[in-house]
């Protein structure tokens, strides 16, 4: 059920649980298949864990709802904030080896997203440690004379969370976190490709003194594990981050039992830049906004509109940039600190975004420019940029998830606003501008969740975080996080005496 595993990098060996997580034990899968996982720095396989079937899915279902009715939906929300606090501790006392594992499996550079990754999670860990007891009561509403009514913020019960590759851990902590505060019990499936880090963290839960069934974690594939928990007639809720393709499914397969729904999933987001920013910025921003984390971001700001007066310049210092900071550094080894871009998730991620670039190269005979040399191992793909892009392109249109720029200009705010506007996504924004009452009115006019202004990707945990259109639906983070998991319950008191 362990294996010990290696990071020399790192100097470190740990045991790597292989198991599916239930009831607070690892467990083999019913019909003991299992799915191997490959560092995709090197395309090597590291291990091979454990693949839950449906009817390991259902066992976990059960765990998760006797848990729910027999111990969690007695424990009081300042109890919940306590446990929460003590896994804050035990993350934190662990975060060197969890970012380990997350480069390791997915590919992340070590020092700049993965540390940031862990870092970002202890925040969101203590965040909603804290909140538990503050944003989980009703209200009162007074009525008349001989009545009133009050609300209780009930949590759904058992929820069940799919969560994608690009931020393993990252994803299942704002999910987790904010389930648990609200008082729900929890199956999560992690991607196929990145279960790790997951299973790894599962244990702490336990160390932290979580009841057995309160987290049960299931690593699977998504046909099999995902549409189980969608169509589960016992998973009160569902939430998803991933492609919009699998959300609308997941959808779909929610409304046999019509659970409630939250989905994050893909974008295509506006950065504009206007002559007034300051460029300077304006191209760190965008340059970090597109090639961190290797692109594969949903919030990444794959589209850069730059207004026509300083496109040349902009694009000299854009170009000089990327080529300068976003490099895969000497030994294109994501442990190494000099790596700041690291290698896509898989196979199936390289050669779709390399077809992008190809379509954009040969068939749209676009202008092209990469920086780096092609590496021999591994799936790394070179900081690309494609300029003066007409908004019919494919790559305007599509999601590209990898670390490609697209850059256009525009004329005046008005054009601005309609190239920006112009896509079925809604995820994020960015603004780049001096000029105040222009920032504001980006922010009002944009058709997205999240503007950020003279800023890029900068998201808060604090901070509701959602989409708008084909982007998703709902909220996390934020009071919103834990809002997205309790249902309102109204009491009608009348108090009249005949
Ligand atoms: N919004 C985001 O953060 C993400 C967006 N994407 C987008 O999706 C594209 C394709 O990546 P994929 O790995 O194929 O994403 P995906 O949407 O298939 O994977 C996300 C999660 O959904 C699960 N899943 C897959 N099929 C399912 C089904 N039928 N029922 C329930 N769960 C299912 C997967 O196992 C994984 O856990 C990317 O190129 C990118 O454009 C991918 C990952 C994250
Ligand atoms: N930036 C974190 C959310 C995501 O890309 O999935």
């Amino acid at each position: 059920m362990f294996e010990t595993l290696n990071i020399p990098q790192k100097n470190l060996k740990y045991e790597q649980p292989l198991g599916l997580f239930i009831n607070n034990e690892f467990v083999v899968s019913s019909d003991n298949s299992k799915i191997e996982t490959v560092n995709p720095a090197t395309g090597e396989k590291i291990t091979a864990f454990h693949a839950a079937s449906k009817s390991d899915v259902d066992k976990a279902v059960k765990a998760a709802r006797e848990a729910y009715e027999t111990k969690w939906s007695k424990t009081s929300a300042e109890e919940r904030g306590i446990l929460l606090a003590k896994l804050c501790d035990l993350i934190e006392q662990e975060k060197h080896l969890l970012a380990a594992i997350e480069t390791l499996d997915s590919g992340k550079p070590y020092e700049s997203n993965a540390l940031a990754d862990l870092e970002q999670i202890i925040q969101c860990t203590r965040y909603f440690a804290g909140a538990a007891d503050k944003y989980t009561k009703g209200e009162m509403i007074p009525l008349t004379h001989d009545k009133y009514a009050y609300t209780i913020k009930s949590p759904y019960g058992v929820v069940a969370q799919v969560i994608p590759w690009n931020y393993p851990l990252a994803m299942a902590s704002w999910k987790i976190q904010s389930c648990l505060a609200a008082g729900n019990t929890i199956i999560i499936k992690p991607a196929e490709n990145t279960s790790l880090s997951l299973l790894y963290l599962a244990q702490l839960f336990k160390k932290a003194g979580f009841p057995a069934g309160v987290l049960n974690v299931v690593p699977g594939y998504g046909d099999v594990v995902g549409s189980e928990l969608a169509t589960h007639p016992d998973v009160d809720k569902i939430a998803f981050t991933g492609s919009t393709a699998v959300g609308q499914k997941i959808m779909q397969m929610a409304s046999s039992t019509l659970k409630a729904v939250t989905l994050e999933c893909g974008g295509k987001s506006p950065a504009v830049v206007f002559e007034d920013a300051n460029l300077d910025e304006a191209v760190k921003w965008t340059a970090a906004g597109i090639f961190y984390n290797s692109g594969q971001n949903c919030t990444a700001n794959s589209r850069i509109y730059v207004q026509e007066s300083v496109y040349d310049k902009f694009l000299e210092k854009f170009t000089q940039f990327t080529e300068s900071e976003w490099n895969f550094g000497a030994s294109c080894d994501p442990f190494e600190e000099a790596c700041k871009v690291g290698p896509l998730i898989s196979q199936t991620q390289y050669d779709r975004v390399t077809g992008f670039i190809n379509h954009g190269k040969e068939v749209e005979k676009l202008n092209i420019k990469q920086m780096g040399k092609p590496v021999d191992k591994g799936y790394f793909v070179p900081p690309t940029i494609f300029t003066d892009v007409p908004q019919t392109s494919k790559l305007v249109r599509d999601e590209i998830f990898g670390p490609v720029a697209i850059v256009a200009k525009f004329k005046d705010y008005d054009e601005a606003m309609k190239l920006s506007n112009d896509t079925s996504y809604g995820l994020a924004s960015a603004v780049f501008t001096e000029d105040i009452r222009k920032a504001h009115q980006f922010a009002r006019d944009i058709k997205a969740g999240t503007c950020w202004v003279n800023s890029s990707n900068d998201e808060e945990v604090s901070v509701p975080f959602g989409g708008f259109k084909m982007s998703g639906i709902g909220r996390e983070l934020g009071q919103s996080g834990v809002d997205a998991y309790v249902q309102t319950k109204a009491v009608h008191m009348n108090i009249s005496k005949l």
